[in-house]
């Protein structure tokens, strides 16, 4: 039986070593087949082709979006140009396989270059509107990443002697978009996986939209459908580490311990706060279709890494991963109107949902409600002149926040809101509000931005060190 894998942009970015270890490393003959690989864009592709994903920071679709810099798009399309001839340059020394990158990914690029000038050109005209073809935009920009790195790791695979095949999901020449799932059955039937090795692009298009309907992270997506759809044994995503106690980046690879086991409820706390284990919808297909999650460091191949089931809870109460983030606003809404009045919330929610301010978590009083939200800055001020033209009697106060989070699969440890206090006192940290659900899955503390890491490093040490897990928490 073949399994599906998923290699996220990160791990693609180091794509010599994941050649040597992933795809061939000690593999021979029949050993390198009945895998299919789904390929994410090389790290920081996809923020240079959409926006960044945590600061918001425009790339080439938000400059075309915005109407006020009309050719500020076309630079920094020049400047993923650059940057994706660079890459090809990197990865391939040789003329016929530089060559062959280098015309594929130009084409790519004129082909859309030249159709959002057309486009912007027809929307000059009154009678077409721009801002019903801005997905579609989107949608071809982002496949331009996923197209690149594909395509790259089939011509890598070619040239090393593997029977490498690859399935492009983009439907860049097609004429008729199909439904997403009719879409990943049809490129793969009739293929044999035992004698193929079979590389998708990430993105896929389809008549749904993919980043309309999933958004960032959409590979994931991708992947669990093609895992669902071709009855894989296993469904695996390599990383850059093992999915760990903390990010081993900023706690240290030495004081970290992985995770061998834990479910996706926790997943879906990590995603919430951005770093995703995996897409919470992804893992909705998976379960689905009873196909088993591992999540693997993919620079230690022979490691087991860690699975992700729905039952699994922890034997005892632990906290399992400290995580968290530093890009989120405080937008603190305070009005002695809004006492009592259910339909305050209901209203401003929807409108930072329209302007597609990400909600992490909120919090409230008699007369104030604070959303902790991430998302460009810009969405933000627009967000509080609405909220005031809409509440007069309303003050506004925005915060530069972050949030430390304690996360485990039964976080019923006794102490555990002294512990986390003492820990952020003791390395003066001043704490601006805290969250703990009654459900006991997670505890989040909100801090001032300045002191994320530090926070990060003191809750490992109160929370996690002192247990001497050993090399991992519950192996898988
Ligand atoms: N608990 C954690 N365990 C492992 N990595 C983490 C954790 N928290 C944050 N990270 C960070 O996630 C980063 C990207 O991970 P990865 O999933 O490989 O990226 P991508 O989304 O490109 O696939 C790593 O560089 C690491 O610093
Ligand atoms: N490259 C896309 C899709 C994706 O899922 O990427 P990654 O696997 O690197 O998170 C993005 O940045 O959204």
């Amino acid at each position: 039986m073949h399994t599906v894998e998923k290699i996220g942009g990160t791990s693609m970015s180091r794509f010599d070593e994941v050649l040597n270890t992933l795809f061939i490393g000690q593999r021979r003959n029949s050993a390198l087949y009945n895998r299919i690989f789904v390929v994410s864009a090389y790290g920081g592709m996809t923020n240079l082709l959409l926006e960044h994903k945590k600061s918001g920071e425009p790339g080439v679709y938000e400059r075309f979006a915005d109407a006020h810099s009309e050719d500020a798009w076309l630079e920094t399309l020049e400047q993923v140009r650059t940057s994706m001839l660079a890459k090809n340059a990197e990865l391939f020394t040789s003329d016929y396989e530089r060559q062959a990158a280098d015309r594929f990914i130009t084409g790519r690029i004129n082909d859309a270059r030249d159709c959002m000038l057309n486009l912007q050109q027809l929307c000059s005209y009154g009678h077409f509107q721009l801002d019903g073809q801005l997905m579609k935009v989107r949608e071809m920009l982002a496949s331009l990443g996923e197209a690149h790195s594909a395509f790259n790791t089939v011509l890598a695979l070619k040239k090393n002697g593997v029977n490498a095949r690859l399935v492009d999901l983009t439907g860049w020449n097609q004429s008729e978009p199909k439904a997403f799932q009719d879409m990943i059955a049809d490129s793969f039937a009739g293929i044999d996986f035992s004698r193929e090795l079979v590389v998708a692009t990430g993105y896929a298009h389809c008549s749904e939209g993919l980043m309309s309907t999933f958004d960032r992270g959409y590979s994931e997506i991708t992947f669990a459908q093609i895992a669902a759809s071709t009855g894989a044994g296993e469904a695996i995503i390599h990383k850059e580490y093992h999915l760990s106690s903390a990010d081993p980046n900023q706690v240290g690879v030495d004081k970290v311990v992985t995770i061998g086991r834990t479910n996706y409820d926790v997943a879906d706390q990590l995603s919430n706060l951005g770093m995703e284990a995996i897409h919470p919808k992804a893992a909705r297909t998976l379960r689905r279709a009873g196909i088993q999650l591992r999540i693997k460091n993919a620079f230690e191949p022979d490691h087991g890494g860690t699975t992700i089931s729905q039952n699994y809870c922890s034997e005892k109460p632990c906290v399992e991963i400290i995580a968290g983030r530093k890009d989120v606003f405080g937008l603190e809404v305070f009005d002695q109107e809004m006492l009592g009045d259910v339909g305050y919330d209901i209203e401003i929610t929807r409108l930072l949902k329209q302007l597609k301010l990400y909600v992490v978590n909120k919090d409230s009083d008699a007369n104030s409600i604070t959303y902790y939200t991430s998302g460009s800055r810009k969405a933000l001020t627009r967000a509080i002149r609405l909220i005031k033209e809409r509440y007069p009697m309303a003050e506004v106060h925005l915060h530069n926040i972050a949030i430390v989070s304690a996360i485990g699969s039964d976080l019923k440890v006794k102490g555990i809101l002294a512990k986390t206090v003492a820990a952020l006192a003791k390395a003066d940290i001043s704490i601006q509000a805290i969250h703990q659900s009654i459900r006991q899955v997670e505890m989040q503390c909100i801090i001032n931005e300045e002191d994320y890491d530090a926070a990060v490093v003191a809750l490992h040490q109160a929370l996690i060190e002192p247990e001497n897990h050993g090399d991992v928490i519950v192996a898988a």
